[in-house]
């Protein structure tokens, strides 16, 4: 029976024969002996020792199935434990001409992406990935929402209609998601507070470091709630996902040469900052906008807040902010309208520290049908694509809210990445659609 590298590190298997199966990542060979460094299907490393003729043929990437005793030695990379090879049987040669090496350049990984996730950088971030993935899942879970799975292919937008992404669907035409929310709403009815994580879209003409075409949204709702029942939502899932990454994938992270110093600070209850106050404290520092005509004015109410704001608010915060209240003309159609304040809508986006950017939008929904249909057409919306929307707003509505959370815009502040398409597995965006 097979184990793996990290079984097999310990003092019960000195002296012990053992069979792993993986493929050489390394390969030393000397006059004598040659020195194989195999990597098994979890990522994990092991140095195997054979005498050089009996590994001649072998190269990078070959795939291998090695039987040998189990010794401890500190010279041994990777731990100190290594394999004095009996038997080696190998699966597959690989090809002499591996792309994947010591050094090359950021496209390359990118273009050999289905090979680069071999390498220990894209396994940690891997790892990393797969855990908050699942404690999002258990937060929900454990909080007693029930996870239902929403259409991929819709007829509407949610986030307006610039990023849409448009698909000849049969004989009609069709978008790919932007968002969960709408049919999240039709849920709360008959299932109560609700989640998804599913894929969105987002024809993005912009390249940044923050913006994937296709990103994973881990989105929320539900009915009878505040503004504030939302933000504590969201407050309590974040620290939750940081505070158990940060455990449950230190070796990871430390592999990534993530300090989590500051990541372990991360608790409920982040700062609420009203949108007035945040325009207030970008004056005060001069803070200005460039126009689309291109000319430079200082910043003032009514503007959206962009990543050189956000940046600017959050570079010496330790927490999160929520930035709240902004005004309704820059949110979509389905923000609802403080009753008291004209004009100012009841959401907030969570931005993380250190210039990290937004990691969620959320709010509350308008529940009024004829102001929301109002809102719909005042987007340039076609109100047909929503009547079955309105349908909530006709039959039984009620005050309700939730939030969208961009997985990888997450996990680039949990592993401090430098850019979003380190932390997705097959990146897509503007220029990129393969591998
Ligand atoms: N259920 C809801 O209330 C969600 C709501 N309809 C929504 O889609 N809001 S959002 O556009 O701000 O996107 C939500 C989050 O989704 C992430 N997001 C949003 N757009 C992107 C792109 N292009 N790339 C990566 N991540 C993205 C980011 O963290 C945003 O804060
Ligand atoms: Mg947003």
């Amino acid at each position: 029976m097979s184990l793996r590298t990290s079984q097999i590190k310990s003092s019960d298997y000195i002296g012990k024969e053992v069979t792993i199966r993986g493929w050489v990542y390394r390969l030393r060979k000397q006059k004598e002996n040659a020195f194989a460094l195999v990597r098994d299907d979890r990522g994990g490393v092991i140095q195997c020792i054979f005498p050089a003729d009996k590994v001649a043929g072998l190269t990078i990437e070959s795939s291998v199935e090695v039987t040998g005793v189990v010794s401890q030695d500190a010279r041994a990379p990777e731990g100190g434990y290594e394999i004095k090879g009996k038997n080696i049987r190998v699966y597959s040669v690989a090809g002499t001409d591996y792309p994947i090496g010591e050094y090359q350049s950021d496209e390359l990984l990118l273009d050999k992406r289905h090979l680069a996730l071999r390498t220990r950088k894209m396994v940690a971030m891997a790892k990393i990935r797969a855990t908050v993935l699942d404690l999002g899942r258990r937060w929900f879970v454990d909080n007693g929402w029930m996870e239902v799975t929403a259409p991929t292919i819709v007829k509407g937008a949610v986030e307006g209609g610039s990023t849409l992404f448009k698909l000849k669907y049969f004989d009609e035409e069709a978008y790919l998601s932007q968002s969960a929310q709408l049919y999240l709403e039709a849920m709360i009815f008959s299932l109560g507070p609700v989640w998804s994580l599913t894929p969105s879209f987002r024809a993005e003409k912009s390249r940044t470091v923050r913006h994937l075409a296709e990103f994973s949204h881990l989105e929320a709702e539900a009915p009878w709630v505040t503004l504030e029942d939302i933000l504590q939502v969201q407050e309590q899932l974040v620290s939750y996902i940081i505070q158990k990454t940060v455990k449950e994938r230190a070796e990871e992270l430390a592999f990534l040469k993530r300090d989590t110093t500051d990541l372990k600070k991360i608790e409920p209850p982040f700062e609420r900052l009203p949108y007035d106050k945040a325009i207030e404290i970008l004056r005060s520092k001069g803070f200005t906008v460039t126009e689309e005509s291109g000319t430079k004015r200082e910043i003032r109410a009514g503007d959206d807040l962009n990543i050189d704001s956000e940046r600017e608010l959050t570079k010496d915060a330790s927490k999160p902010i929520f930035v709240i209240g902004y005004p309704i003309a820059v949110k979509p159609f389905y923000v609802k309208e403080d009753p008291e304040r004209k004009g100012v809508g009841l959401a907030a986006d969570m931005l993380a520290p250190r210039g990290f950017g937004e990691i969620t939008s959320g709010g509350l929904r308008e529940d009024d049908i004829v102001s929301i249909t109002e809102r719909i057409k005042k987007e340039g919306l076609n109100p047909a694509a929503y009547d079955w929307y309105l349908d909530l707003r006709r039959y039984g509505s009620v005050p309700h809210g939730g939030f969208g959370l961009g997985i990888e815009r997450l996990m680039r502040w949990i592993t401090n990445a430098d850019d979003i398409k380190d932390t997705v597995l097959f990146p897509r965006t503007m220029s990129r659609v393969t591998p």
